[in-house]
C-alpha cells in the first residue's frame, strides 16, 4: 500500500560550518493494507523524519515513495492536496498541534470545511462516538482537556477523512500507563474498525510488541533489522534494546562499515571495514556480517 524505496533525507546544521547530518539512509520499506508496522529506535536514529517522508509533509533527497503504485515523490503541492487526506499523522504531542485559541469543535471541522465534506455535523458526530468523547467536550479549549481526551481528539481529526495511512508518532509517550493502554487499545480498534495501515513509531518495546505485525529497527538513520517476532531479535543492536542496556556515547566514525561497530560485543575486523549486507534470515532481514555465513 505504501512503499518507500532507498530513501535518503539530509539536513544541514549551522551557517556558518555547516554539520551534515544523515537523518534517513538509503530506506526500504513497505506497509501493506490493514497492517502495523513498528517502527523501533533510540531518539535521533531518524524515526520521525522517515515518518515524515512517507506521509510526504518533506520531500526526500534521494529515493520514491509510492502510494498504491503511485509515485508521490514529486508530486506538485496541489496534486498532494488531494491525496492528503488519505494519509495522516497521530503526533506526540497533541497539544502542539491543536490551535490553543481555537475550541475543540472549531479544530475538527477544519479538516472538514478544507476538504469540502458533506454533512459535516454527522461525520463529527461519528468520529467522537468512535473515539469516545462526549459531545460536550467540543465546546472547550485543548487547555480544558487531559492529555487523554486531547489524544482522542487528535485520532478523532486524523479519520474524520477516512484515511488509509497513519503515522503513529510516540503517540502514546506523554500519557499515564493506563490511559496509554486505553489510547492503544483505541488505536488498535480503530485500525480494525477503518481498514488503516500503520507506522508505530515508538521507543517503548512493551508498546511495540502490543501493537506490530512487523518491527523495523532504526539505527543512525538505516533500518538495521526486519522481523514479525521481538522475542527472536537477530542484530546485536536489537539484543541490546530488548535487554535495556544503555549505548554508550562512542559514535565514532567508521566510514563505511557497521555503524553499531563500536557497541558491537560480536565485532570483527571485516565490521570496521566494510558496509554490512542485508541478509535473509528465515524471511526476516538483518543488516550484519555475523549471519553472512
Ligand atoms: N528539520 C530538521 N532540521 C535539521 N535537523 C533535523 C530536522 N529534523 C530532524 N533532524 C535531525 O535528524 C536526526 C533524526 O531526527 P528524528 O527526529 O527523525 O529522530 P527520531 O528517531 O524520531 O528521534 P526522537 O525519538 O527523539 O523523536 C536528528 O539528528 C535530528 O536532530
Amino acid at each position: 500500500m505504501i512503499i518507500g524505496k532507498n530513501l535518503t533525507k539530509i539536513f544541514y546544521h549551522g551557517y556558518i560550518r555547516k554539520t551534515k547530518i544523515v537523518a534517513v539512509n538509503n530506506v526500504s520499506l513497505k506497509i501493506n493494507e490493514n497492517e502495523t508496522v513498528c517502527l523501533i529506535g533510540e531518539s535521533g536514529s531518524g524515526k520521525s523524519t522517515l515518518g515524515h517522508l512517507l506521509l510526504r509533509l518533506i520531500k526526500p533527497d534521494k529515493g520514491d515513495i509510492y502510494f498504491y503504485n503511485s509515485n508521490i515523490t514529486k508530486m506538485k503541492e496541489k496534486e498532494i492536496r488531494k491525496i492528503r487526506k488519505y494519509l495522516q499523522l497521530i503526533p506526540q504531542h497533541p497539544d502542539l498541534s491543536l490551535n490553543p485559541r481555537w475550541k475543540i469543535k472549531k479544530s475538527l471541522l477544519e479538516p472538514l470545511i478544507l476538504n469540502k465534506i458533506e454533512n459535516k455535523d454527522e461525520v463529527l458526530r461519528r468520529v467522537l462516538y468512535d473515539v469516545g468523547i462526549k459531545e460536550e467536550l467540543l465546546d472547550r479549549y485543548p487547555h480544558e482537556v487531559s492529555g487523554g481526551e486531547l489524544q482522542r481528539v487528535i485520532i478523532a481529526r486524523a479519520i474524520s477523512l477516512k484515511p488509509k495511512f497513519i503515522v503513529c508518532d510516540e503517540p502514546t509517550s506523554m500519557l499515564d500507563i493506563s490511559t496509554q493502554a486505553s489510547i492503544l487499545n483505541l488505536l488498535k480498534k480503530i485500525k480494525e474498525e477503518y481498514k488503516l495501515s500503520y507506522l508505530f513509531i515508538t521507543h517503548d518495546l512493551d508498546v511495540a510488541k502490543i501493537m506490530g505485525d512487523k518491527f523495523l529497527v532504526m539505527y543512525r538513520g538505516e533500518i538495521i533489522e526486519e522481523n514479525d517476532n521481538l522475542e527472536k531479535p537477530l542484530h546485536p543492536y536489537t539484543e541490546m534494546l530488548l535487554n535495556r542496556k544503555r549505548l554508550l556515547e562512542n559514535n565514532g566514525n567508521v566510514n563505511n562499515g557497521c555503524k553499531f561497530f563500536y557497541h558491537c560485543p560480536y565485532a570483527e575486523e571485516i565490521c570496521f571495514k566494510e558496509e554490512p549486507p542485508t541478509v535473509e534470515v528465515n524471511g526476516k532481514k538483518v543488516k550484519c556480517f555475523k549471519y553472512l555465513k
